[in-house]
């Protein structure tokens, strides 16, 4: 059984902790920049006494002197008190920010199939900053009101301490109150922040998918789903205010109820002269003065409560399992032997199994090619090879060692690997091809020109500088998968995958970037996985895959011999 994480206080607490000095400073100077007010009054006061008498105690130029000095020192206490809190905020905000980040680099690739990329950005950029937002301004609030209502408190029991300790039966009546109240919003805030996930994936999807909406002409199919979770969450965000609004009324009357008694018990008090006039007027009033602060500080609450569900709901990422580390052992480069051993691989919740028996030799320097029918279970033996996902039987080794011991980052260092989906960063084409690692301006060519993208990228008003736009949206289909081929390159990994990688370029290209991998044949393991067969008719050894497993192999000319699936496959093509 795992273990319960802690609540969202705590943990937000945890993040404030390491700047609580900061948080400190900026209480001490609030209170100080409050303990100024009443020294105006003060001050007018004394100026009024002592200054329209004959003889006068004090120079007149120590008047405007002290006033503005008042005045300065209140600034400059009220500036700090700011400047500190947001220092303190902002530091806290940045903290988080990198925790969640970490925990989602490190998550386990499941996240992945159920939350969104905007939805991450949402936790992870936009939620920190909400909720320090929302409780750095209740602290500010409590500080102010909270200081008034204890020195208020203070003044009562001083008056008449009898009644005031009766005032306080009334404390746990609104304790009760606020406590229903509290149960109500918070499961709203819950409703309504997970409506607003929903609302920033759809538009996610919507901004994503632009193309594919206009293609089908689906802006009002797309705008009615949007409305229809908008509405859902404006009303969400409606029930939770005017239930969290509901605090203060129902406050008033618990304290008008409060008031009541005291009114009826000093009326009594009176009546038995024990009490005078001017005692009863001045408890009255500091009573009045305490319940609108009193009323201030359960305003607090609304924000309070919003911060702890916006916090509930982003440090949910802290608690996702971290990707298992994988082995122990540590290869520095493999020589890129690969063997899958009667390997039996089903996804999660699948009817079958997507690699049935497959069983695999690579030799070091080999190029070999998998070729089959859609869902045949190509990719998947690259997600196994990776260690993204683990065979439930047979075994996958590495130049004789079990994949399964040996770390991950360890693992996955020796492959470059261009897949199917092609992901490029918003950054120019220099930086997507050297991606993480250090620059080497005679890699980057040497790579640009193998993927055949060299002559392209120079003759750019820009050169390698040139911004490639959101996943690179300003290239064409054949540029982006050619850029992605440079960057495996340029990784140097001693095994390389290419997975559909040459899909969407023209022959010319296609051959270009042939030729240039034949010039590393011997020297890098390659695996290629294609449909166009006539990609692959070099390949040292053709395995052809149906149903996860391999159903025939060797190099082109013999399969071509045999004349059954592969021969097949190739005379369909050529139809
Ligand atoms: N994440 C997943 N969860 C569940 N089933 C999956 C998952 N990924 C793939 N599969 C299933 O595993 C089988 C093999 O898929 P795989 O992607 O390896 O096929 P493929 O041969 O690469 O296909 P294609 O040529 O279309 O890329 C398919 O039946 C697919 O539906």
């Amino acid at each position: 059984m795992t273990a319960k994480p802690p609540s969202p206080a705590r943990r937000f607490w945890a993040f404030v902790r390491p700047h609580r000095k900061g948080l400190v400073v900026s209480v001490l100077a609030f209170l100080l920049a409050s303990a100024t007010e009443p020294l105006v009054p003060w001050l007018l006061k004394f100026v009024l006494d002592e200054g329209f008498t004959s003889e006068m105690s004090f120079p007149i130029w120590a008047v405007p002197l002290t006033l503005i000095g008042l005045f300065a020192a209140r600034g400059l206490f009220a500036f700090s008190g700011a400047y500190m809190m947001n220092r303190t905020a902002s530091r806290t905000v940045l903290d988080i920010r990198q925790a969640l980040m970490r925990s989602v680099i490190r998550a386990d690739a499941k996240l992945f199939s159920h939350m969104t990329p905007a939805e991450a950005v949402t936790k992870v950029v936009s939620n920190p900053h909400e909720l320090t937002n929302l409780m750095s301004g209740a602290l500010t609030t409590i500080l102010r009101d909270g200081s008034t209502s204890i020195v208020m408190l203070a003044y009562l029991f001083y008056l008449n301490w009898r009644l005031t300790l009766l005032t306080l039966v009334v404390v746990p009546v609104l304790g009760v109150a606020v406590r229903l109240i509290h149960k109500r919003a918070k499961r709203l805030g819950t409703q309504a922040y997970d409506s607003q996930m929903r609302l920033v994936s759809v538009v996610d999807d919507i901004a994503r998918a632009w193309r594919v909406v206009r293609t089908f002409d689906a802006g009002a199919w797309e705008a009615a789903r949007f409305e229809r979770e908008a509405r859902h969450l404006q009303r969400m965000t409606l029930k939770n205010a005017a239930s969290s609004a509901l605090m203060s009324p129902v406050s008033q009357v618990v304290a008008s109820v409060g008031l009541a008694i005291i009114l009826t018990l000093a009326l009594v008090q009176a009546q038995q002269q024990r009490a005078t006039v001017g005692e009863f007027v001045a408890f009255i009033t500091a009573m009045l003065l305490l319940i609108s602060k009193v009323r201030h500080l359960t305003d607090v609450s609304q924000p309070v409560l919003s911060s702890l569900v916006v916090a509930r709901g982003c440090f949910e990422l802290l608690d996702v399992p971290p990707e298992p580390d994988g082995g122990t052992l540590s290869l520095d480069q493999c020589r890129g032997d690969i063997s899958f051993d009667a390997v039996i691989l089903q996804y999660d919740g699948a009817e079958r199994a997507a690699l049935n028996g497959f069983t695999l030799q690579v030799g070091a320097g080999q190029t070999i090619a998998l070729v089959g029918a859609s869902g045949a279970g190509k990719s998947t033996i690259v997600s196994a090879l990776l260690g993204f996902v683990a065979p439930n039987r047979g075994h996958i080794t590495l130049d004789g060692v079990d994949i399964q011991q040996l770390k991950k980052a360890s693992l996955r260092r020796q492959f470059a690997v261009v897949s199917q989906d092609i992901v490029l960063f918003d950054g120019s084409l220099a930086d997507n091809v050297i991606y993480a690692s250090p620059r080497d301006e005679a890699r980057l060519e040497r790579s640009l020109r193998a993927a055949n993208l060299w002559d392209f990228a120079v003759s750019q008003p820009q050169g390698l500088q040139t911004l490639v736009g959101a996943n690179g949206s300003r290239l064409s289909g054949g540029q982006r998968q050619r850029l992605a081929i440079a960057r495996a390159l340029y990784k140097d990994a001693p095994i390389w995958v290419f997975d559909e990688a040459t899909s969407a370029l023209d022959t010319e290209s296609e051959r270009a970037v042939q030729q240039a991998l034949e010039q590393w044949h011997g020297r890098k393991t390659l695996i290629v996985i294609a449909h166009r067969l006539s990609t692959v008719r070099h390949a040292d050894c053709i395995h052809v895959l149906a149903d996860g497993r391999v159903i025939e192999q060797g190099r082109h000319e013999e399969l071509m011999a045999l004349g059954t699936a592969y021969a097949a496959m190739v005379a369909a093509q050529h139809q």
